[in-house]
């Protein structure tokens, strides 16, 4: 684990030092699950379980923050026994899918979520005319029922075909009054409003955090980092989580550690979990 700076080793010691008090928040794709062709195939890291049952004994709470659906989230996750084991201990697993749109945790067990935007029935209409002109055929639709992600991964050249993609995608998603989210190999469509930074400001209040971890890799969360810095500037103890990549580098310069990938982030919250009393 790189620390980036003495401020980082600092922020790091009195994180753990008050990890009772803590909300450790985490993305799924990129940062619990490592990144896969087929995002039907991108099951949490097999030693997560192993990771998050113990690491959650000693924080506040542990929120998956992640765009995917949160039924799916919760499969791929396997994220209902985590959450049992969890709630075994006395502690709270919360899962918030869709960008926050969609709530679960494992008291509860019972998936909260809004109707789909009105636009987007409309939008899966056109969707396929406006994957030919933006000339990636190819591309892989993923339905969320709530949004819809356009997938360039499989395609020849999965960063140029995205390019293509986005100014395409936006105009027809300003036209059904709904918002772009570009992300790794991805361009996904859905209603604005809601996003992580939002996420992190309601549970640091409902669960009157003293700290806030928040482990991201991609631009989805811009926004959480953005939130756990303004918490950082009201007093809290805060640590943001880099899981790098070759494919984006938006947030390096905004965090405290970088990791590499999801075997980097669980050897953090191990580590973490060690050095918390
Ligand atoms: O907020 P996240 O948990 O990071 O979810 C964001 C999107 O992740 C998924 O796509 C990404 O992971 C796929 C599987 O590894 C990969 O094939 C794809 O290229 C990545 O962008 C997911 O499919 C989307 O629905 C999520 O919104």
């Amino acid at each position: 684990m790189e620390l980036t700076s003495n401020e980082a080793k600092e922020r790091y010691a009195a994180l753990a030092a008050n990890m009772s008090r803590t909300v450790i928040g985490l993305d799924f794709d990129g940062v619990l699950s490592p990144i896969v062709d087929d995002p039907a195939q991108a099951h949490i890291h097999p030693d997560a379980h192993d990771v998050l049952v113990p690491l959650a004994t000693k924080a506040l709470a542990v929120a998956v923050i992640t765009g995917r659906p949160a039924r799916q989230a919760l499969a791929l996750g396997g994220l209902d026994e985590i959450g049992a084991e969890i709630a075994g201990e006395g502690r709270e697993l919360y899962l918030f899918g869709q960008y926050g749109n969609e709530r679960w945790s494992s008291t509860q067990r019972r998936i909260v979520s809004p109707r789909p935007p009105a636009g987007l029935a409309r939008f899966l209409r056109e969707l396929p005319q406006l994957i030919r002109s933006a000339d990636v055929t190819g591309a892989y639709i993923e339905e969320k029922g709530l949004a819809v992600a356009v997938h360039t991964r499989q395609l020849d050249d999965p960063a140029a075909a995205q390019e293509r993609l986005i100014p395409v995608l936006e105009k027809a998603a300003a036209q059904h009054d709904l918002s772009l989210e570009p992300g790794r190999a991805v361009v996904e469509v859905r209603a604005g409003g809601m996003h992580k930074g939002l996420v992190v400001d309601y549970l640091a209040e409902q669960l009157e955090a003293g700290g806030f971890l928040f482990a991201g890799d991609d631009l989805g969360d811009l926004e959480a980092f953005h939130a756990v810095a303004d918490l950082r500037t009201r007093g809290l103890d805060t640590l943001l989580v880099c899981s790098a990549s070759d494919e984006q580098s938006a947030l390096v310069e905004l965090a405290d550690v970088v990791v590499p990938g999801p075997d980097g982030v669980l050897d953090l919250l191990r580590q973490l979990t060690a050095d918390a009393p």
